[in-house]
């Protein structure tokens, strides 16, 4: 068995009269993807704001690498190695691709740049911009200079993913990726989060159920805030309460 390296246990969030988030427990192993699937309104987005930090839990423990985050801001978690991607971008719009590649990086990496001379830092920052930029297949002087939001919406996605990597994550959450995405950009995110993989583990949350199948190892289904079963795809497929909720005929 491999060892996990992200886990929440006993999560709870309370809306008022809901229990948005009733006990979840869900682990993450090195270089796995987990995908978190769930019918509208089954808690998905209120789970990764709980694990990213954005919201704080009302009970329950998580635990990255051996660490308890539980207590931290969403932005120490980032320190510590969870990175997250937004259903709706998180680009400075105006600023070109590369700009938005560099500013990334010199926000987790700026004490590296001190070592060089100014003109040397300004050359080191924008290779390793470029370097960033083609992990995700964003190349070329036209995309990389073009302003971030006038690129098509599926390299918006991948810019987005590129400044989640920046942060050198050990693990990182992607809320939707393949959102708003044709047939062609969604197998380019597949193909991308298939080699990403190689270097973190990722909890993928994603409707598209071609691509989860594609790509989890394992998948865990959410239904009014709890996890309803965990499992392979096949487990997950052949699940009757997971039919009957949620996957319906679409598996027959
Ligand atoms: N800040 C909030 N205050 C009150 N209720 C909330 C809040 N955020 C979410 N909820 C409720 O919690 C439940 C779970 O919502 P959540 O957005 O987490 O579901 P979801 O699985 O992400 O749905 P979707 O797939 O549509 O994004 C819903 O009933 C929602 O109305």
């Amino acid at each position: 068995m491999r060892k996990t390296l992200f886990s929440a246990t006993g999560l709870v969030k309370q809306f008022h009269e809901l229990r948005a988030t009733d006990n979840v427990d869900i682990d993450v192993k090195p270089n796995e993807v987990h995908a978190l699937i769930g019918p509208n309104g089954a808690g998905k987005s209120t789970l990764v704001n709980l694990l990213s930090g954005l919201l704080p839990v009302d009970a329950g423990r998580i635990v990255l690498d051996g660490r308890d985050i539980t207590s931290l801001s969403a932005h120490q978690r980032v320190r510590a190695g969870l990175s997250r991607c937004f259903q709706v971008t998180n680009l400075f719009k105006q600023s070109s691709t590369l700009d938005n590649l560099r500013l990334a990086i010199q926000a987790h990496e700026g004490n590296n740049f001190r070592l060089f001379g100014k003109r040397d830092a300004e050359q080191a920052l924008t290779t390793q911009a470029i370097a960033l930029g083609a992990r995700v297949g964003l190349v070329g002087d036209a995309v990389l200079q073009a302003p971030a939001g006038s690129l098509p919406h599926g390299a918006q996605r991948q810019l987005d993913i590129a400044l989640a990597l920046a942060a050198r994550p050990k693990v990182l959450l992607l809320d939707e990726p393949m959102a708003g995405m044709g047939p062609d950009e969604s197998a380019r995110t597949v193909e991308l989060i298939r080699k990403l993989r190689q270097d973190m583990a990722v909890l993928l949350i994603e409707h598209d159920m071609d691509a989860v199948f594609q790509l989890a190892d394992r998948i865990s289904v959410l239904v009014y805030g709890k996890v309803l079963a965990t499992g392979t795809v096949e487990q997950i497929r052949s699940n009757p309460r997971v039919q009957e909720v949620y996957l319906g005929t679409e598996t027959a």
